[in-house]
């Protein structure tokens, strides 16, 4: 039995949604699985063994440990075109690939909260998570008490024009940098914006999105670490009245548009008029309403 399971990438926050949204995108970790192996590897697209301290590998054997499943044998080969450490969610698609991978070899059923629990064990971004899981733009509830997702009644297409940085950024210490407390204004305006964000992705209505993508409880700060955050949201801003957040912590910077020709349009004019100032790559990315997918084959 062969299968492929694509994990989608998945860009957190939206702005103003910090650790309450994220969207799912059509860019993917690609997980080949033979069953009919005599021997139990994970290599690379490039067939090199994969190390064990790899997130992948840890989820895969805590999950088929937890599903009290004995030694099969698998080959296992991972393809990822999700950049690693830029702010698409590819911890989370690593994670959540072995959890789907340790259910299909072991044939035993885990629900969606199942999965996000066992993948709280390795790391805590509930939306990154439920965005890759489900599919769409989801808003997840994480408290001590509750744990909980829903996607959002969103009929329109949406495409995300996004900047990839040539470095990384921990998201780690991308949320050391965070204050403790916040004035209540700056809540105030977070809550505002997000409202706004939500009605406008509901609706349909790109104005609404476009004055919701603002927050003042992380990116201020994260923004400082992204040296070409000024030049990026001043064209922007300027041309096109668009808004540009950080894709989940960054160092990604993604604006995000209804229509492909308008998305475009933003691609083209950022790589013209940037070209000899920046080093990163800009793409168009897809709304992915489906959430991880898995085939036979
Ligand atoms: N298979 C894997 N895919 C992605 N990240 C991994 C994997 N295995 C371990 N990691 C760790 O997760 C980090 C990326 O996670 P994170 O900083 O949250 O960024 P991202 O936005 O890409 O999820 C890497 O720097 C690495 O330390
Ligand atoms: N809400 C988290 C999301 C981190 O996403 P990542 O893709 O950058 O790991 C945060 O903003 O810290």
């Amino acid at each position: 039995m062969k299968y492929l399971i694509k994990v989608p990438a998945t860009s957190a926050n939206l702005g103003p949604g910090f650790d309450t949204l994220g969207i799912c995108w059509d860019l993917f970790l690609k997980i080949y699985v033979d069953l009919n192996s005599n021997e139990k590897v994970v290599i690379n697209k490039n067939k090199q063994e994969i190390k064990k301290n790899d997130l992948f590998i840890q989820a895969l054997n805590y999950t088929l440990e937890y599903l009290n499943i004995p030694n099969k044998f698998y080959k296992i080969e991972l393809d990822s075109e999700i950049p690693i450490g830029k702010g698409l969610g590819s911890s989370a698609a690593a994670i959540l690939g072995g959890i789907s991978t340790a259910e299909i070899i072991s044939t035993k059923k885990v629900d969606k909260i199942e999965k996000i629990k066992i993948a709280l064990n390795f790391e805590n971004h509930i939306d990154n998570l439920s965005a890759c899981l489900e599919g769409g733009v989801v808003t997840c509830l994480k408290n001590e008490n509750e744990l909980s997702f829903t996607r959002l009644p969103i009929k329109c297409d949406i495409y995300g024009v996004i900047y990839i940085p040539t470095y990384t950024i921990a998201t780690e210490s991308a949320r050391k940098i965070l204050p403790l407390n916040y004035p209540k204004e700056d809540v105030i305006f977070n809550l505002q914006k997000l409202s706004f964000l939500i009605t406008g992705l509901v609706k349909g209505d790109e104005d609404l999105i476009d004055m919701g993508m603002e927050d003042k409880i992380h990116q201020p700060y994260r923004f400082n670490l992204i040296k070409e955050y000024t030049l990026i949201s001043e064209l922007l801003n300027g041309k096109f009245k668009k808004k540009v957040v950080l894709s989940g912590a960054g160092p990604s910077l993604l604006t995000i548009t209804l229509s492909y020709q308008k998305a475009l349009e933003i691609l083209k004019n950022l790589e013209n008029n940037l070209r000899n100032e920046i080093e990163g790559t800009f793409r168009i990315l897809k709304l992915n309403n489906k959430g991880i997918e898995i085939e036979s084959l």
